[in-house]
């Protein structure tokens, strides 16, 4: 389970999160909503020990991961996926992260399989790679320890359609074995067909959460969102 209890942050004045409340149960899939600057990448930041609350908690599998023995076992992540060394070569960085976790370098070639990156491709530089295939490295990355929660930033930037429709399977096939999955957005559509459960953030605040049906109950889930996040968002209200 991944669970924020009242986290609020402040970078000076800005208040990035204002008491923010919201639990992932295993085995389902949270899409976090939010226009830009709402807060999204500051809350899974922290939940991945890269930056600290100025109060409240946030835990993953009952614990703060930066507390965790070996988190990268059990939690996978992928906060940016522009950020992989680009001299190096796909398979050379999930080898790297495979050996750092512990596992058998047969598990970078499972890894691949699962994110349809072929061998070829595995033996080319990231820097030479496109945004999705960098996505779809970077999840191979998060699967290495066949993790039991995934927190993901915005997974679907850059992907084609095949490959938002390979990942949105992908995401369910996972929570179908069990998994606690993450998975901030601001593509709406995207979020409605994986999530099981939806945390609308707008100025750093929880506006709003349930299941898309519930969100989408009065008018659809566009209308719900930008409503809520209009004092928010730079573009005006629906009429
Ligand atoms: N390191 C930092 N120092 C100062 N302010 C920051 C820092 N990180 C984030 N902020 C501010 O906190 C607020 C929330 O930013 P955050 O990146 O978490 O939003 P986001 O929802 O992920 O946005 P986007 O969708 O544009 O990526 C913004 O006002 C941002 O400028």
């Amino acid at each position: 389970m991944i669970e924020f209890r009242h986290v609020s942050k402040d970078y000076g004045t800005v208040k990035a999160l204002d008491d923010v409340s919201f639990t992932v149960e295993p085995g389902s899939v949270t899409g976090f909503l939010g226009p830009n600057g709402a807060g999204k990448s500051t809350a899974l930041r922290i939940l991945a020990g890269l930056a600290r609350p100025s109060s409240g908690t946030a835990t993953v599998l009952g614990r703060p991961y930066a507390e965790m023995a070996c988190p990268g076992l059990r939690v996978g992540t992928l906060l940016d996926a522009g950020a992989g060394h680009p001299g190096r070569t796909g398979r050379e960085v999930l080898t790297l992260g495979a050996l750092t976790l512990g596992l058998p370098r047969a598990r970078v070639g499972e890894v691949l399989g699962l994110v349809g990156l072929t061998e070829r491709e595995s033996r080319r530089r990231v820097g030479a790679y496109s945004l999705g295939m960098r996505q779809r490295l970077g999840i191979a990355h998060a699967l290495l320890g066949r993790p039991e929660a995934l927190v993901l930033d915005e997974p679907v930037n850059g992907l084609d359609p095949q490959g938002i429709h390979w990942m949105r399977h992908l995401l369910r096939d996972l929570a179908g074995a069990g998994c606690a999955v993450l998975l901030s957005s601001h593509l709406l559509h995207e979020v409605e067909q994986v999530a099981d459960h939806i945390v609308v953030i707008g100025q750093g605040r929880v506006l709003a959460q349930g299941t898309a049906a519930e969100l989408g109950r009065d008018g659809g889930l566009e209308r719900t969102f930008l409503e809520l996040t209009a004092t928010t968002a730079r573009t005006a209200p629906p009429k």
